[in-house]
């Protein structure tokens, strides 16, 4: 199919159609919008009512606490994305590798790994393109692949990895090498902003993680390594790669210079119909794994919505759940770098310890923010759609969005949404997404994504002790 195509002419045309309809706001820090309408905290009344708080700290502990999902569970039953009938010794992996996968705890693959690693292992090598539920492991999946794929014996990049944050890239080339522990002889270069690479030095090490800017200037502009030479070629969070303005020009002039025998891989826990079709253009005969629109959202993570007056209301219900969030970890998500500031200035100043993270910082600053979160430092984090796609931080209990996502025409962000709440629940550990709804029109992009997932977000109703009951039943 690819052979056929006119390139430069269509990709001219996706790139105008695709600049149309695909949002801006996902996860590009550069292009966040500012707020119209905030009030910057004129009402200073925030008491909390005490019995919201205490069924709030209810429902928490039910839902999260007691938590029947064990992972050896959710392996054996066909419908979940645990599932997985192979070892990973069957999937042929090299014995150091094997010895850094169970190193790191894995015991037994997920779906995905198990039906892509076959693919991605193959000889001769198969181009795929993979969707599976966030938190699944897919990053195990394609980083195995990566590392299987090299021929240490020589010293130059054979593996590119893009994804599109600082964020994400680093925890990519973390997972990397600890996957890579048992095997000193594989050598990672992280390619992002603050690595800098003297001009005319060549780059020796066989695999590159990074961001696609970063990427185009060692690749083309300084030639610190050959692009044509790479060998393995995986865009993690691909919709988003090929379809948001700015990842998607840079990802196209880097994929025009592999070569047509270079191995693609793309991966994301959403792909909507035009961006698919995008990337069945780019990837050549890939092998296709998809979900159906109803097995995208995850069943371990229980969705809520919470009816507030205005923005105010809001904010008390925030400080409600916040009192109650002791059993994990919690990240709010704003739409705007401008109301993530104003929230935990806001919080700050009430006594409550939060950490702000958006692209405002620097990126030393970012990572510093997301290491103390990691660690438990801090409990809560608000920050932006920078951080909806990806970030693994295992303890996450809640998602909150203070804002739910809408896209440049105002209309439900149905795959940010997803992919926010996808950063609680992740390997099969329960989770809750809390929505805070404050107008019609917010009521109305809640009922969208609904309908979109065909999952039901249930009603909070602080006030009904029998809605209480039902919930993490
Ligand atoms: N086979 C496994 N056994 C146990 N834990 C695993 C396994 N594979 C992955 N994990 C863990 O599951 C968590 C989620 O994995 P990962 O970040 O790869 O998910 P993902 O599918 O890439 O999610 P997202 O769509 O959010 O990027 C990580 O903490 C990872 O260490």
């Amino acid at each position: 199919m690819a052979e056929k195509v006119d390139w430069a002419k269509y990709l001219d045309e996706q790139t105008s159609i695709l600049s149309k309809n695909v949002s801006e706001l996902e996860v590009n820090p550069s292009v966040e919008l500012e707020s119209n309408g905030e009030t910057n905290g004129e009402n200073e009344d925030d008491s909390c009512n005490p019995a919201e708080i205490s069924i709030l700290q209810k429902i928490i502990r039910k839902g999260l606490v007691e938590n029947p999902n064990d992972v050896e569970i959710q392996r054996q039953d066909p419908n979940s994305p645990l599932y997985s009938v192979k070892t990973f010794e069957a999937l042929h992996l090299k014995p150091n590798l094997l010895k850094g996968i169970y190193n790191m705890g894995f015991n037994a693959p997920s779906k995905i790994q198990e039906t892509a690693l076959p693919t991605l292992l193959a000889d001769p090598p198969q181009n795929l393109i993979a969707q599976s539920q966030s938190g699944t492991g897919k990053t195990a999946a394609f980083v195995l692949a990566m590392l299987s794929r090299l021929d240490t014996t020589v010293s130059y990049p054979q593996v590119l990895c893009l994804s599109p944050t600082y964020e994400l890239a680093v925890q990519t080339a973390e997972v990397a090498t600890r996957m890579a522990q048992f095997c000193p002889e594989i050598e990672i270069k992280l390619a992002v902003r603050g690595e800098e690479m003297p001009r005319g030095a060549h780059i020796s090490d066989h695999i590159i993680i990074g961001t696609p800017g970063k990427v185009l200037d060692w690749g083309l502009k300084f030639r610190s390594f050959d692009l044509s030479k790479i060998k393995v070629f995986v865009l993690d969070e691909a919709d988003v790669m090929i379809s948001q303005q700015g990842h998607q020009d840079q990802c196209i002039r880097i994929h025009k210079c592999l070569s047509t025998k270079c191995q693609m891989m793309f991966f994301s826990a959403t792909y909507g119909q035009e961006v698919m079709e995008f990337a069945e253009v780019i990837v050549p005969r890939p092998i296709i794994i998809r979900l159906k629109r109803e097995e995208e959202s995850l069943d371990n993570i229980e969705q809520y919505y919470v009816k507030c007056k205005d923005q105010q209301s809001k904010y008390d219900a925030l400080t409600n759940i916040y009192g109650s969030i002791s059993v994990g970890q919690a990240i709010i998500f704003c739409h705007t770098r401008r109301t993530a500031n104003w929230l935990a200035e806001r919080m700050t100043k009430h006594g409550h310890s939060v950490a702000v993270l958006t692209g405002d910082l620097t990126v030393e600053q970012r990572i510093a923010v997301l290491d103390r979160f990691r660690e438990g430092q801090e409990k809560v984090l608000i920050t932006t759609n920078v951080l909806s796609r990806g970030i693994d931080v295992e303890q996450v209990t809640i998602v909150v969005n203070f804002d739910l996502p809408i896209d440049m025409q105002g209309k439900a962000d149905c795959e940010t949404y997803l992919h926010r709440i996808g950063r609680t629940g992740r390997f099969g550990k329960n989770g809750i997404a809390i929505n805070l709804i404050d107008s019609t029109e917010t009521m109305s992009i809640c009922k969208a994504i609904e309908k979109h997932f065909n999952r039901r977000i249930k009603f909070l109703n602080a006030e009904d002790s029998d809605e209480i009951e039902k919930i993490g039943a």
